[in-house]
C-alpha cells in the first residue's frame, strides 16, 4: 500500500479513484490492481479494520451499532411506521460488510431476472452466475458448534409447522421456500469476518504499490470538467482538502445513502431540487435519490423458560422463507431467528425485555412501497432525509405480509421442539389478535433489515429515471461510474450483500483493468 501525502498534483493523480472502501469498493480496487500498470486510490471515510478485534469479530456486530464507526442516519417521520429507525452505515474499511450479520445469500434467478427486466440489460441469472463463484469471500454454512440448540429447535418446529423444507446450504440451488441454518461469509475456527476488506484488501493492500488507501479522508464533491469526473474534492482527517484526480474513470462506490447524497453536492440530480437548495446544477438527472428501497421487518418476541446455550456465530444464525402467494417467482416472506429477546423498538411501547428470550423477525422479502433521498440542505456535513415511505403501497401488502409474519411465528412458537423452550409470548403478547391491532404493532415496532438500496438505480440508456446504465455509467457524463447497492433496480428476496459484491465483480470486468 502506498501512502499519499497530499503533495502535488502529480501525486494526487490515479487512473482509477474508486469513492468508498466499502464492500463493492473493495471488490473493485482489488481487481482493478491485479494489474500492476493501473493505479487506484481508495477514498475511505473510516479507518482501517486491520487489528481491530472489535470489527473483526463477526459476533460483536451489535457492539459497533450507533458506535464512533456508524454514520447512524435517522429516517424522516414515517406516518404509518416507525419514525425512530436509525440507519446503521459503517464508516471503516470493508463499509457494512465489517459490521453486519455476514449472512450470504445469493441473490435468487427471479431476483436478477427481474432487474433484467427492468431495462439492466447483461444483468440476468445466467449471466449473473459466473460473478458469484468468483467470491473470495469465505462462505460457509453456520458451523455445527456454533448451531445453537434453541435454534436448531426453532428450524424443526417451522419446518413441521408448515412443512417447508429443511435446506442445507442456500446457496446450493433456488429455492421458495425453506428453513435452515445461513451461509455466512466467516471463519468458524475464530469467529473472523469474511467481509470485503478482509477478502479482497487485507491480503494484497501492503504488497501492490499502485494501491493507495486514503482512509478517514471525506469525499465531499466530485470534479466536473464538463460532462466529464475527473476527480473529487476530498477533507482529509486533519482538515487539509485536496482534489484527488483520476486519468481513466471516478467510481463512485460509498453506498445508497452517500453516493446519491454526493451525486446531489456535485450538482448532478433533480434540477428542481438542486436549485431550491441553491446548488449549481452541472446535469439534471431526475432519478438521483428515488427509488429509496428497504426490507423492513417486524418482531415478536418470547421469553424462554430458562438460560439458552451461549453458543452462536453471531446470534441470528438461523431462519424460514416462505411463498405464500404460488404465483410470485420466490418467497414473499422470510424470518430471522434471533437467540436474544430483540426488544428495542417494544420497550419503547412500554414492553420489558425478559432476561431470557428468543425473536422472530418476520421482513417483506419484495416490498412495494417506495421511498425517496434527497438534501435538505446545500451544506455537505448535513446528513440527507431518508423517506423510506414505509407501509405506503396503495394495498397495503407491506402491512399485510407483516401481520402474516406475526401469526405464522406463532405458529411455529406452539410447535415442538420449540414450544418447549417458551414460557410467554412478551411481545405483541397473546391479547393482540384482530389485524387491526397486529398491524399497528407490527408498524410500530417496525425496524429495518439495514438493506436500504435502489437509489441510483440502473437501468434503460433511454430510461428518464434511471441514473446508471448497464454499465453502470451514469447517464449523460463521461468518465463516472456507480457500484454499490445504490444502482439494484429492485430489491432482491434474500439478504444483499452477496449482490453487491458481485455487482463489485461485474464493474471491475466491465472497466476491463483486471489481470
Ligand atoms: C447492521 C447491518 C447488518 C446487515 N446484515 C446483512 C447480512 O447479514 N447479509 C446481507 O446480505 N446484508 C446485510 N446487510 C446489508 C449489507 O451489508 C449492505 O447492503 C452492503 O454491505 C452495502 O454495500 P455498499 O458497497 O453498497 O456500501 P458500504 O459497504 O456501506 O460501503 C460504502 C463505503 O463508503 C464509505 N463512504 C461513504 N461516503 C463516503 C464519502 N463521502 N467519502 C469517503 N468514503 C465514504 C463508507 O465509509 C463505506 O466504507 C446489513 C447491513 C447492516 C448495516
Amino acid at each position: 500500500m502506498h501512502e499519499s501525502t497530499h503533495e502535488n498534483a502529480s501525486e494526487n493523480t490515479y487512473d482509477y479513484v474508486v469513492i468508498g472502501g466499502g464492500t463493492a469498493g473493495s471488490v473493485i480496487a482489488s481487481r482493478l490492481t491485479e494489474n500492476a500498470d493501473v493505479t487506484v486510490a481508495v477514498i475511505e471515510g473510516g479507518p482501517s479494520d486491520v487489528g481491530r478485534e472489535d470489527v473483526l469479530t463477526l459476533r460483536r456486530w451489535m457492539g459497533l451499532l450507533g458506535g464512533e464507526l456508524d454514520y447512524d442516519y435517522p429516517t424522516t417521520v414515517q406516518p404509518r411506521g416507525n419514525s425512530h429507525i436509525r440507519h446503521s452505515r459503517a464508516r471503516v474499511l470493508g463499509g457494512c460488510s465489517s459490521h453486519n450479520t455476514l449472512i450470504a445469500f445469493k441473490p435468487l434467478p427471479s431476483d436478477w431476472d427481474e432487474w433484467e427486466e427492468a431495462g439492466a440489460k447483461g444483468w440476468g441469472a445466467v449471466p449473473m452466475e459466473a460473478y458469484f463463484a468468483r467470491l473470495l469471500n469465505n462462505i460457509v454454512p453456520v458451523d455445527e458448534k456454533d448451531r445453537n440448540a434453541i435454534a436448531r429447535d426453532f428450524v424443526d418446529a417451522a419446518q413441521g409447522a408448515l412443512g417447508v423444507p429443511r435446506v442445507e446450504g442456500f446457496n446450493k440451488k433456488p429455492f421458495t421456500e425453506g428453513t435452515g441454518f445461513f451461509d455466512l461469509a466467516y471463519h468458524p475456527e475464530n469467529n473472523k469476518r469474511s467481509s470485503a476488506s478482509v477478502a479482497y484488501l487485507h491480503p494484497v493492500m501492503d504488497e501492490r504499490p499502485n494501491l493507495t488507501l486514503l482512509l478517514e479522508t471525506w469525499a465531499y464533491r466530485l470534479e466536473l470538467e464538463g460532462t466529464r469526473a475527473t476527480g473529487v474534492h476530498v477533507r482529509a482527517k486533519d482538515g487539509t482538502e485536496t482534489l484527488v484526480r483520476a486519468r481513466r474513470e471516478v467510481l463512485l462506490c460509498a453506498g445508497a445513502v452517500d453516493s446519491p447524497r454526493l451525486l446531489l453536492h456535485s450538482g448532478i440530480g433533480p434540477a428542481h431540487d438542486l436549485a431550491e437548495l441553491g446548488i449549481p446544477v452541472a446535469h439534471d438527472l431526475p432519478g438521483v435519490g428515488e427509488n429509496l428501497l428497504d426490507h423492513p421487518e417486524s418482531v415478536i418476541v418470547w421469553e424462554t423458560n430458562g438460560p439458552i446455550p451461549e453458543n452462536s456465530a453471531m446470534d441470528s444464525d438461523a431462519g424460514l422463507f416462505v411463498r405464500r402467494d404460488p404465483e410470485q417467482a420466490g418467497p414473499d416472506l422470510m424470518f430471522h431467528f434471533y437467540q436474544i429477546p430483540f426488544t428495542d423498538n417494544p420497550e419503547r411501547l412500554g414492553y420489558e425485555r425478559p432476561a431470557h428470550g428468543v425473536s422472530m423477525t418476520p421482513n417483506i422479502p419484495k416490498p412495494r412501497s417506495r421511498g425517496r433521498l434527497y438534501l435538505t440542505s446545500a451544506d455537505p456535513s448535513v446528513k440527507p432525509a431518508l423517506d423510506f415511505r414505509y407501509f405506503t403501497d396503495e394495498d397495503d401488502y407491506d402491512g399485510r405480509t407483516l401481520v402474516d409474519g406475526i401469526r405464522i411465528a406463532r405458529r411455529i412458537a406452539r410447535t415442538e421442539p420449540l414450544a418447549g423452550w417458551l414460557k410467554r409470548e412478551v411481545c405483541p403478547g397473546p391479547e393482540v389478535t384482530d389485524d387491526e391491532e397486529l398491524s399497528a404493532y407490527a408498524r410500530q415496532v417496525a425496524h429495518t433489515v439495514y438493506h436500504p438500496a435502489g437509489t441510483c438505480r440502473m437501468g434503460a440508456t433511454d430510461d428518464p429515471l434511471a441514473v446508471v446504465d448497464p454499465e453502470l455509467r451514469v447517464r449523460g457524463l463521461d468518465g463516472l461510474r456507480i457500484a454499490d447497492a445504490s444502482v439494484f433496480p429492485t430489491m432482491p428476496a434474500v439478504n444483499p450483500m452477496i449482490g453487491v459484491l458481485m455487482v463489485g465483480e461485474k464493474c471491475a470486468e466491465l472497466i476491463g483493468g483486471g489481470a
